[in-house]
């Protein structure tokens, strides 16, 4: 009988929350030069001039926030010991806030009392600026940081903010923005007004390489783990999984968090190279999981007839043999099918995210192209996330005889 008792089991790690999310780490490794030109935009701030408006870029997980968290942390204290900078820093993440409107809203009620709030509805868009400037003029120097700004979808204050003092909306705050996206298209798609200011100064967070993603494990587990609780392979396998993936730091520092666990829970004396397997593993599926759960039920019967494929060992396949049972299972289930072109973009869709493959593959002279797909994870692991669709459309006997032959193991 398995017992669920807890026990405190602290062997491998020695401080485990350093592995979560919101730490940030004393020093950032790996980011000098990034930081160089980051400490240099902001330099204006500490001499009391006015403050360069930043734009920084870089895909997800690369050191943005822990950049900007590290050097305003050192900005804020140094403007401690001078007595006439005022200074002051608001960060609001845009994600979920769509329109300058919220955007403002939320950088008001960030800087006013709990109970002087504003609620997100209900003003003119004149009045909310109007509300914002004021409470900007209260600081000496005020920087606004921006995170996630590719996500409000107009530019009405990324132009205001930048313009506050000039056009005597503001009289002696000096104003800085700070915006941070990690969309890498966004800077050319804003209007070449607002993009003269908002990227007066531009930083640009490249992915990190395997080497530095060492560099950023390393410093992270000597806090994290016990001496000696990683075998020797364990950093250099994360560092090269996320280097190969997507050289996102994020990414990199759960898989080993993850690795630690699985260990953990193996009472295993030490974290070896098999549990970053069994995590990169573990990973994926939460991934492709959660991918999987918030397609159409389109989307999911296109991947479902893939996946019949697959499991009769016939993949890779062409897009009109796909959608010959693709209507099939509609019909056997009575769903109305949709167009061979949007079944198409369906299939584009489930490339895009990774979950299957679609190689190009020329037809010789004069012949063209034809597209071939097969499941990009492991056909386990796809039909599990399919247990839905498939218990509303019926198992197709592929599928069955996949499940019965693997159901023992
Ligand atoms: N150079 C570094 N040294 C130590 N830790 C780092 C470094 N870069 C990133 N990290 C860590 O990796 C995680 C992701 O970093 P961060 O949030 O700064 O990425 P980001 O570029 O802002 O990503 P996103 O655009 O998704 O918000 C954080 O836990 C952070 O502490």
């Amino acid at each position: 009988m398995v017992s669920f008792e807890f026990s405190q089991s602290n062997d491998i790690f020695k401080n485990r929350d350093v592995l979560r999310e919101d730490y940030t780490p004393e020093e950032l490794v790996g980011r000098d030069e990034e930081l160089g030109e980051y400490h240099s935009a902001l330099q204006p701030v500490i001499n009391n001039e006015l403050p360069s408006n930043i734009f920084l870029y870089g895909k997800s997980g690369v050191g943005k926030t822990a950049a900007t968290r590290f050097l305003l942390g050192r900005l804020q204290d140094a403007a401690r010991s001078i007595t006439e900078l005022d200074l002051h820093a608001v960060r609001v993440n845009c994600d979920g806030l769509n329109t300058s409107y919220q955007v403002a809203v939320a950088i008001i009620n960030r800087l006013r009392d709990p109970e002087n709030q504003i609620p997100v509805t209900g003003y003119p868009q004149s009045k909310i600026y109007q509300y914002l400037w004021e409470e900007l003029d209260r600081f000496g120097t005020i920087l606004i940081i921006l995170d996630e700004v590719d996500h409000v979808n107009d530019d009405s204050l990324l132009y205001q903010i930048p313009r506050a003092r000039d056009n005597g909306y503001v009289e002696s705050a000096k104003i800085g923005l700070v915006g941070i996206s990690n969309d890498l298209s966004y800077r050319e798609g804003l209007s070449a007004k607002v993009q003269s200011s908002l990227c007066e100064k531009e930083v640009y967070f490249p992915p990190y390489d395997a080497g530095e993603l060492r560099e950023v494990l390393e410093q992270r587990t000597q806090v994290a783990f016990h001496e000696d609780a990683l075998s020797d392979e364990v950093i250099p396998m994360c560092a090269a999984y996320g280097a190969k993936d997507s050289g996102d730091a994020r990414q990199a520092i759960n898989l080993l968090l993850e690795a630690g666990d699985i260990a953990r829970n193996e009472n295993a004396p030490q974290v070896a190279g098999e549990h970053v397997e069994q995590a990169k593993r573990k990973l994926e599926s939460d991934q492709i999981t959660t991918g999987v759960s918030k397609l159409t039920e389109h989307a999911r019967i296109t991947l479902y007839a893939l996946t019949t494929f697959a499991a009769d060992g016939e993949t890779p396949v062409t897009s009109p043999v796909i959608r010959e049972r693709y209507l099939a299972l509609c019909s056997a289930s009575g769903i109305e099918p949709l167009s061979h072109r949007q079944m198409q973009a369906h299939l584009s869709e489930l490339k895009m995210m990774g979950v299957i493959t679609g190689r190009e593959k020329n037809l010789g002279r004069g012949g063209g192209k034809k597209v071939l797909y097969g499941l990009n994870y492991d056909l386990r692991l796809i039909v599990e996330t399919l247990e839905q669709t498939i218990d509303d459309i019926g198992v197709h006997r592929s599928v069955q005889a996949f499940v019965e032959n693997h159901s023992e193991t």
